[in-house]
């Protein structure tokens, strides 16, 4: 196929959905639009979800799951992927072994475990095999707090922690880290990020008080592939992608009763919009 066919920047999700459109696929796909590139998706899971939570999930069949990524392989050129919930140890198995088949680019493991309303989205045993059979495939790793300390038994409270959090996730394969710590109690939102040449930065931003942030996770993740995609190196991709987010929280919708979506739109405020595409 000729190359100037694909030549736009082409990504993809491999997650699950949130009816609620907050977080999961919904986030990915709205964050992929604001930056411009074209968005795909492998559905791994349906949930039932609002803002209050998830009322109910189901896992899609492993042949589907296949199927999906064969579509894509055989029509796009997906510069950048990114994963989210997988569900139990047979999907996060199944997506390991279509990311070893296909290229897809730059592979960003977002290890969602939790949502924001304590619904489980990654079984006890799964996280063995994300472990052991997702994360060595991750060009980057994008846990959350209590993620980071599951994956690595690192309690994380203090600066260091952080920094000895990520390499121990470097140790298991990942070539290279961001821990978010939003869930920190802290006047500021602080993440870590170790790159695989050893270097490592802190992102900060100031933290919004508002329990608008469904999808935070997923949103920088989908940020960081979009950017990748278009061609950033992996430090700028981030720093972008940290200053999108925080402007998504900044700039609040009013939309639902719990733990309110995101304000996708809000790249535009911040200066970080594309008038030349
Ligand atoms: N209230 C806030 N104000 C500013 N930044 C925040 C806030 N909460 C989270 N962040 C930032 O949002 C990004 C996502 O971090 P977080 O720790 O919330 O991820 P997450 O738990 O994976 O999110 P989710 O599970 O909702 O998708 C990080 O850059 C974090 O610092
Ligand atoms: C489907 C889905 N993926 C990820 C998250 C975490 O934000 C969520 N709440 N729902």
């Amino acid at each position: 196929m000729p190359q100037q066919i694909n030549s736009f920047p082409q990504v993809a999700t491999i997650a699950g959905t949130d009816s609620g459109g907050g977080a999961g696929i919904m986030a990915d796909l709205k964050t992929f639009q604001a930056r411009h590139v074209f968005a795909t998706a492998v559905v791994v899971a349906v949930t039932a979800q609002n803002t209050l939570g998830v009322q109910a999930s189901k896992l899609m069949p492993q042949t589907l799951i296949d199927a999906q990524f064969q579509s894509l392989a055989a029509d796009f050129q997906i510069r950048a992927c990114k994963t989210g919930m997988l569900g139990d140890s047979n999907h996060v198995r199944a997506v390991a072994a279509n990311l070893k088949k296909y290229d897809f680019g730059p592979i960003i493991v977002d290890p969602v475990m939790i949502a924001k309303g304590g619904a489980t989205l990654l079984n006890a045993e799964a996280i063995h095999t994300l472990k052991h059979e997702l994360v060595p495939l991750a060009t980057l790793i994008t846990p959350n707090v209590p993620e980071a300390q599951t994956l690595t038994g690192q309690k994380i409270e203090k600066k260091a922690d952080f920094i000895t959090a990520a390499q121990m996730l470097q140790n298991l394969g990942a070539k290279n880290v961001l821990i978010k710590g939003g869930h920190l109690d802290l006047p500021q939102a602080n993440d870590y990020v170790l790159l695989s040449d050893h270097t490592g930065f802190w992102l900060t931003a100031p933290k919004s008080a508002t329990k608008r942030t469904h999808g935070t996770g997923d949103t920088i993740s989908a940020c960081i592939t979009a950017e990748l995609a278009r061609g950033a190196d992996l430090a700028t991709a981030i720093s972008i992608s940290k200053k999108y987010v925080t402007a998504t929280i900044a700039h609040s919708i009013q939309v639902g009763h719990g733990h309110g979506p995101l304000n996708h739109w809000a790249a535009q405020k911040e200066g970080l919009s594309f008038e030349n595409i």
